[in-house]
C-alpha cells in the first residue's frame, strides 16, 4: 500500500473544510489522503490590519516552504489569498469548481436593512479588505468603515456583539461553513466586484512531482480555470495582490459571452476606474492583461501610484 497523500492546509475552520473537500474528491478517484495543518503568520497576527503587516503571502508562505521541502505532497488554498506569481518550483495543479464569487451583506441583530443602500446614515460596516473598503466608501461615503479581522466565525461573533452594524464577507466562505443563512443579501457584479479568483479553491503542487501532478490534475475544473485566469492575469498586470483595492468578476452575458469586469479604486473611494471586456476563451490571460492596460491608462495608474506613495507595503502581493 502506498502512503496517503499529504495535504497541507491552514487550520482555520474554512481552510479545513476546503482541504477536506479536496480529500473527498481524491477519495472519489480512489486516492487516500491525510491533512497536515498549519497556523500561519496571518492567523497569528490579529491586532493589525492585513495591509499594515505588509509581508508576502501571509497565509501561504509556510505551507509553500513545506511543500517545496517535500514534507507535504500538495497544499490547498483559497485562490484569492494566493499571490499571483507562483513560487519557483510550485504551480496550481488544480482549480476546483468555483463557488459563488460574490460578497455577502451580513448584519447584527436589530438591523433591519437588507442591503448596503438601506443602512442608516453613519452606520458601522466592518471589513479588513481595502477592496471592500474602497467600494463601500464610493457607494456610501457616510458610512463608518471599521477594521474587522479574524476567521469567519470570529467576524460573525464581532458582528453579533454589536462591534459593527453590518459587514461584508465572501458568500463562498459562509456557505462552506454552513452559515449561508447569515447572508442577508448578495452584492452583484458589475456594480460591486469581489476579489479576483474569489470562491475558488486552489491545489498547489511541485512542478517536478510528475506522479502527483497526474493524480491532482484530475480535480481541475476547466471553466473555472478560464475565468479565474482572466481575473488573476488582470491583477498580476496591475502588480497587486489581494491587499489592493482591485475587484474583478466574470459574468456570462447573453450578448457578449464571458465578460471580465474590473475596478481599481482609491482607498477613500473618491476615485475609481472601471471597465469590462469580453474574454477570449482561447487566451483568457491576454484578456486580463488587456483590461488591465485599459484601466491603467484610464486613471488606474494614478490611483495605484498614490496608494504606493501613502501605504508602501500595500502593493506587495499578500492575502486577505
Ligand atoms: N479573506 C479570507 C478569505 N479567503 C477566502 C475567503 C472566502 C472563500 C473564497 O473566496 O474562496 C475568505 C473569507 C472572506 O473574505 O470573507
Amino acid at each position: 500500500m502506498t502512503a496517503p497523500l499529504r495535504i497541507g492546509t491552514r487550520s482555520s475552520e474554512l481552510a479545513l473544510f476546503q482541504a477536506r473537500q479536496v480529500a473527498s474528491l481524491l477519495a472519489a478517484h480512489g486516492v487516500e489522503s491525510e491533512l497536515v495543518t498549519y497556523t500561519t503568520i496571518g492567523d497569528r497576527i490579529l491586532d493589525k490590519p492585513l495591509s499594515a503587516i505588509g509581508e508576502k503571502g501571509l497565509f501561504t508562505a509556510e505551507l509553500e516552504a513545506d511543500l517545496l521541502a517535500g514534507r507535504t505532497d500538495c497544499a490547498v488554498h483559497s485562490l484569492k489569498d494566493l499571490p499571483t506569481a507562483d513560487p519557483a518550483g510550485l504551480f496550481l495543479v488544480a482549480l476546483l469548481e468555483r463557488e459563488d464569487p460574490r460578497d455577502a451583506f451580513v448584519t447584527r441583530p436589530g438591523i433591519t436593512a437588507t442591503t448596503l443602500a438601506e443602512l442608516p446614515e453613519g452606520a458601522k460596516v466592518g471589513t479588513s479588505s481595502l477592496r471592500r473598503r474602497a467600494q463601500l466608501r464610493a457607494l456610501r461615503p457616510d458610512l463608518e468603515v471599521c477594521e474587522l479581522r479574524g476567521n469567519v466565525g470570529t467576524r460573525l461573533r464581532k458582528i453579533d456583539e454589536g462591534q459593527v452594524d453590518a459587514a461584508l464577507l465572501a458568500a463562498a466562505g459562509l456557505r462552506r461553513l454552513g452559515l449561508g443563512h447569515r447572508i442577508v443579501s448578495l452584492l452583484n457584479a458589475p456594480e460591486w466586484l469581489g476579489a479576483p479568483g474569489q470562491g475558488c479553491i486552489a491545489v498547489q503542487a511541485r512542478v517536478s512531482d510528475e506522479a502527483m501532478v497526474r493524480v491532482l490534475q484530475q480535480l481541475d475544473h476547466a471553466p473555472t480555470r478560464l475565468t479565474v485566469t482572466a481575473e488573476r492575469s488582470l491583477l498580476a498586470s496591475l502588480e497587486g495582490g489581494c491587499q489592493v483595492p482591485i475587484g474583478a468578476a466574470t459574468l456570462d452575458e447573453p450578448e457578449y459571452g464571458l465578460m471580465l469586469h474590473a475596478i481599481i479604486a482609491s482607498v477613500d473611494g473618491e476615485t475609481a476606474v472601471r471597465g469590462g471586456l469580453p474574454i477570449n476563451v482561447n487566451d483568457p490571460a491576454a484578456s486580463g492583461r488587456e483590461l488591465a492596460r485599459q484601466l491603467h491608462a484610464a486613471g488606474g495608474a494614478a490611483i495605484l501610484e498614490e496608494l504606493r506613495a501613502t501605504t508602501p507595503n500595500v502593493l506587495k502581493d499578500g492575502a486577505q
